[in-house]
Formats: C-alpha cells, structure tokens, sequence
C-alpha cells in the first residue's frame, strides 16, 4: 500500500492532464475522486484502478483534496477514517459546503464506506453518549444525502474489529466465492432507514441469535448512492469496487 501512497502525487498531475484528453474525446468518460483529507483513500484508489486496468472502463480515479478537483468529479468515494476529523479537516479547507452540495446533486453517484456512511447519513449519533457525559458533543456534521440515521461505533472499540463473511451476490452477481470478506473497524450501523422509499437496505448481518439477516443493516442503496458499514477496499477482493463503477458510475444508477 506504501507503493499507491507515495505515487498519489505524480498521478494528480497525470490525472489533470489526462482528464482533460478524455472529455474532450470521449464524452462517456467518467472521472471518480477519492476524498484524500484522512482515512484509507489510498486503497481505494489502487482498488478502483485495478478494476479499471482489467475491464478498460473508460474512467479515471483521482484524490480529491480541493472543491475545484471535486468540480471535475463525477463521483466521488468517501472512505472510512474518522469522521469528526474529516468533518474538521473539510470545514477547515472550506470543502464542507462544496461536498454537500456534490452529494446532494442528482447528477453525482457517491460512496460512502464506514467513516464515509456516517457522512453521507441524514443523522449521525454516538453508539452511547450517556456512557461519556463530559465529553463535548462528537463533531460529525453529515451531509445529509443519504435518508438513514446512523450509529457510530456500534460494535465497539478497534478491538472488536471483525471480518464477516457476508454473501451479497444478490446485487454483486453470483461468483465462484460467494462469501466476501467485509471488514468492520470501529464500525458505525444504520439504525434505521428515514425514507424507505428511497432506500433500499442491501444487507443486514445475522442477529444475535445467528439467524442471517436479522442483525443490524451495514449496505443501503438510494438509486446513486451507495453506503456501507464495512470496509471493501480492506478486502483484497475488488467486487464490491468493480460492481459501483458499473452500476453507479457508468451506469444509469436508477
Ligand atoms: N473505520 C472507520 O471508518 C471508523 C469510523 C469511525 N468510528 C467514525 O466514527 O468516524
């Protein structure tokens, strides 16, 4: 991963260029940013570019740090980290109210996943803010595109990070592994759908008592929007990345 970390910059500038031939000759060409403010962007991009190199989509991936790269952008990923720190990172870079606007936009498919889900949530909660009642207020401003709540840190603290081997062949398309390894870091849940004509739950994790499908909901869809509780670009498997450039970004997203 240190290898994509430390090519980020010189592909910006390759990315600026190319961008430009691309539109100008291609008008389905497609440009996907990756919010790089803090988290795990740098897997997002290799994963996105792997599918790109294997299938020849015509797209480019680039990391968005400013509002005028978002402006080129068609799409956008926003990944998992911390979302107050990326809350404070944005408003500090006056990127806040251009990533609002950008989500918001019918025009642009996004992704959010973990840290990403709770910004693009119309509500964000603590998993239990009685538990720390002298501590301020969590300072997660959501975007507000996505017609769920969500609750963050739901499962607990880093070490109760887990894997779930989930199938979702029922939107990824049957393969010859069915089961997909999602990975869930301090992970926030959907604690409810908002607007359930509007959103589709994609996923749920089996409940307590084991039975599949019962537990909480970790993938929604609302037409171009997709979010996840989980971490694909932790998952060395690029189906959940391969599937959103067809369906969301070449695709018509409906
Ligand atoms: N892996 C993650 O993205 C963790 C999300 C983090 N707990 C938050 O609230 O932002």
């Amino acid at each position: 991963m240190s290898r994509v970390k430390s090519s980020i910059a010189s592909y910006e500038t390759k990315c600026v260029t190319s961008d430009a031939n691309n539109i100008a000759h291609n008008g389905k060409s497609r440009t996907v940013g990756v919010l790089a403010l803090q988290g795990a962007f740098a897997e997002h991009v290799e994963y996105l570019e792997a599918c790109i190199a294997q299938h020849g989509y015509p797209v480019h991936v680039m990391p968005v740090r400013t509002a005028a790269q978002l402006e080129r952008c068609d799409a956008l990923v926003i990944p998992g980290g911390e979302s107050t720190a990326m809350t404070q990172i944005a408003s500090r870079m006056g990127l806040h109210e251009a990533l609002a606007r950008f989500v918001q936009d019918p025009r642009r498919s996004v992704w959010g996943t973990c840290a990403g889900l709770i910004l693009l949530a119309r509500e964000a909660a603590d998993a239990a803010p009685a538990a720390a009642p002298q501590r301020p207020a969590a300072l997660v401003e959501p975007l507000k595109a996505l017609e769920v709540a969500v609750r963050r840190n739901a499962f607990g603290r880093q070490a109760q990070s887990f894997v779930a081997t989930c199938d979702f062949s029922a939107f990824l398309g049957p393969s010859e592994t069915q089961g997909f390894p999602a990975v869930f870091i301090r992970a926030p849940v959907i604690d409810h759908v908002i607007d359930p004509e509007r959103v589709e739950v994609l996923h749920r994790l089996a409940g307590a008592d084991g039975a599949p499908g019962t537990g909480p909901i970790v993938a929604v869809r609302q037409g171009r929007i997709l979010g996840t509780s989980f971490h694909p670009e932790l998952a060395d498997d690029t189906r959940f990345h391969d599937w959103f450039l067809r369906d969301f970004v070449l695709g018509d997203h409906k």
